[in-house]
C-alpha cells in the first residue's frame, strides 16, 4: 500500500538523551501534494526534517522514499534519488554571481570531471541550462550580479533554482517565507507553486496564510507527536489546533490560525 506515497514514516523516534523530540511519527506524504508540516515552536518539525535528510539519525523507526526503506541511506545518496532540501542551509556562495551559483549546483549535481565541462559545448549546455533555471525562478536580468548584492527575497529565489538544478522529485522547503516582508512572501508563494509542478514538496512553515495559499495536506504536530492531519479547512477548524497555538506564548505565533483567516 506505501507505493502511493513518494514518502513515509513509520514509528519515527528521536530520542536526545532520553528527551523525546520526535515521538512516534508516521507521516504519508501523496504524490503531487504540497504538504506541510506545522506547529507550535518545538514541536519537532525541524527534527523530523533533519531525520529525513539525514542530518540525525533515528532513535526507531523507518523512513520510505517511493516505498524503498531509505532510513539508513545517506544524505548525499538520497539526493541522488531526488529528496533534496532548500532554504535555511543556503547553498548559495555569495561572492560568485547568480549564474555562477546555478552553474556550480548543476556541475554538483551532474558530478562531472572537469576535463569534461572545459569542452566548449558541454561549458554552452551548462550555461544555457542555467539561464533556464534562472528564468524560471524570474532572475534572468540578474545573472551577471553577484549574490550578496540581490535583495534578500531574489536570494531565496536562487536558492530555489541551485534546489531545482538538482531535478529533485521530492523537494523539503524548510521555512520558504521566513524573514519576509508581504511583497517577497507572494513571490515566493508563486515561486513554490511553479516550482512545485511534477514534484511533490513537504514544507515546514510557520506562515499560515503561505500554508493555507499552497498547501493540499497539512501535518500538526505538538510536542513530537502528531495532533491531526488533513486540508487547511479541517486542520484550522480543529479545536486543538487553535489550543496548542494559543498555548504557545509565542508571539509570531499567537493567534496565526486567526491571522490567516482574516488574510484570506
Ligand atoms: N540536538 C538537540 N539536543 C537536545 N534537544 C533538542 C535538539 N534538537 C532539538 N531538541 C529539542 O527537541 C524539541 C523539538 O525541537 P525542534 O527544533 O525540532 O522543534 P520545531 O518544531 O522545529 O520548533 P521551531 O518552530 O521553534 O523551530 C525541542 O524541545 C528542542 O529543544
Amino acid at each position: 500500500m506505501s507505493d502511493q506515497y513518494v514518502l513515509e514514516t513509520r514509528n519515527l523516534v528521536k530520542e536526545f538523551k532520553g528527551f523525546v523530540a520526535v515521538n512516534d511519527v508516521d507521516l504519508q506524504i501523496q504524490q503531487g501534494h504540497i504538504h506541510a508540516l506545522i506547529g507550535p515552536n518545538g514541536a519537532g518539525k525541524t527534527t523530523v526534517f533533519n531525520l529525513l535528510t539525514k542530518f540525525l539519525i533515528p532513535t526507531r523507526g523507518q523512513i520510505l522514499f517511493n516505498g524503498e526503506d531509505i532510513t539508513s541511506t545517506k544524505s548525499a545518496q538520497i539526493a541522488r534519488k531526488g529528496v533534496v532540501r532548500s532554504f535555511q542551509i543556503s547553498a548559495v556562495f555569495p561572492h560568485m554571481t547568480a549564474l555562477e551559483n546555478i552553474r556550480v549546483a548543476l556541475q554538483g549535481f551532474e558530478g562531472t570531471s572537469y576535463s569534461f565541462w572545459k569542452s566548449g559545448a558541454s561549458l554552452n549546455r551548462l550555461n544555457e541550462r542555467s539561464m533556464e533555471l534562472l528564468e524560471s525562478v524570474g532572475l534572468a536580468e540578474y545573472a551577471n550580479t553577484t549574490t550578496v548584492e540581490l535583495a534578500y527575497g531574489r536570494k531565496r529565489a536562487l536558492e530555489l533554482a541551485t534546489t531545482l538544478a538538482m531535478e529533485p522529485k521530492l523537494m523539503l522547503l524548510d521555512e520558504p517565507t521566513q524573514g519576509m516582508g508581504a511583497e517577497d512572501v507572494d513571490r515566493v508563494v508563486e515561486l513554490v507553486r511553479k516550482a512545485a509542478k511534477g514534484r511533490t514538496v513537504l514544507m515546514v512553515e510557520h506562515n499560515l496564510s503561505v500554508v493555507s495559499k499552497l498547501c493540499d495536506r497539512i501535518t500538526v504536530l505538538a510536542q513530537g507527536a502528531v495532533l491531526t492531519e488533513g486540508d487547511y479547512e479541517s486542520v484550522s477548524a480543529d479545536p486543538r489546533v487553535r489550543e496548542v497555538y494559543m498555548g504557545t506564548g509565542a508571539s509570531g505565533e499567537r493567534g496565526a490560525v486567526a491571522e490567516a483567516e482574516a488574510s484570506q
